[in-house]
């Protein structure tokens, strides 16, 4: 089974990968990554055809189709090999060797830099794709959100929510009151207290500092208020209770971190004004 460490990934241009669509050496490309499924398209839950049928090829949009979990996501990166690439830099770097041989300008040098910079994004970009993918609540951006109908975790099909019914959803939360419970942790605290420092100053787009002794609530704020109503979501009582916030749409939006910062919900920290 290939284990290949983040680091260690190789770029492959589509056409390498497509060589690769035989038992005895089968690769598959999903979200612009390499999965290297020799091993494991024997063992595949979904039956070998499947991955045998996609060897070589790009199959994001059968595999997210097919897959009605996250877990596949959070498998999938023991068989990454490499990510894709227009244009292989190590090729690059030889034809401009051997074109610094026949002359001594320095412009293909830089466009070897470009190249260098170009393969770094892409796979920057397979990264943040895989960070949508593997995010809690089976939540894909690619078929949910703002887009058509997708599938939820229980298979389910969901409305399409209006940007309307979108601001309503942020001004209803924007009309709660914030507690100090909604603080998860000491190491939280800690840093909403060095933030909220820096929230004495007046904000960036002229707006007065929060009052004293008053939490602020911001973007990220309502971000954890929606993560927690996700989990409320989760259990069918307090969907029946509750039914205002489906978990596509605003949550599916939020979790994603489209507007934020691009860590994972996990990794955020709700931010107050003075502590
Ligand atoms: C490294 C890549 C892959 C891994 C680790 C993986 C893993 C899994 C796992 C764990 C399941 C059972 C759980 C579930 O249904 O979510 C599954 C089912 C399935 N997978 Fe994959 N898979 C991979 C690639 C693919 C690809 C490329 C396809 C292409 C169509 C595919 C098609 C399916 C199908 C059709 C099922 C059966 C779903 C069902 O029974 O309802 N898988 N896979």
């Amino acid at each position: 089974m290939p284990l290949v460490m983040p680091a260690l990934r190789k770029p492959y241009t589509v056409e390498e990968v497509m060589k690769h669509n035989t038992p005895s050496s089968l690769w598959v490309i999903m979200n612009r990554k390499v999965y290297d499924v020799t091993a494991f398209h024997k063992k595949h839950p979904g039956g070998p055809g499947v991955l045998l049928q996609m060897g070589g090829k790009d199959a994001t949009a059968a595999a997210a189709a097919a897959h009605k979990s996250i877990l596949p996501a959070n498998l999938m990166w023991e068989f990454c090999v490499g990510y894709i690439v227009r244009v292989k830099p190590q090729e690059e770097e030889k034809k401009v060797t051997k074109a610094n041989s026949a002359s001594s300008d320095p412009a293909p040098k830089a466009q070897v830099k470009k190249q260098k910079k170009a393969a770094a994004a892409e796979e920057q970009q397979a990264d943040a794709a895989d960070r949508v993918e593997a995010l809690p609540g089976g939540c894909r951006l690619q078929n949910r959100c703002f887009s058509s109908p997708g599938r939820t975790q229980t298979g389910h099909k969901e409305k399409r929510r209006s940007p309307p019914a979108f601001v309503a959803d942020v001004e209803k939360i924007l009309s709660r009151p914030v507690t100090a419970s909604q603080m998860r942790s000491q190491d939280s605290m800690e840093k909403l207290k060095s933030k909220a420092q820096g929230d004495m100053m007046p904000h960036s787009d002229g707006s007065p500092p929060a009052e004293d002794g008053k939490l602020e609530r911001t973007f990220t704020t309502i971000m954890e208020e929606m993560e927690s109503e996700l989990v409320a979501l989760s259990d069918e009582e307090a969907v029946k209770k509750e039914p205002a916030v489906p978990s596509g749409g605003l949550l599916c939006f939020l979790n994603s971190g489209c507007w934020s910062t691009g860590t994972t919900p996990n990794q955020r920290v709700p931010v107050i004004g003075k502590a």
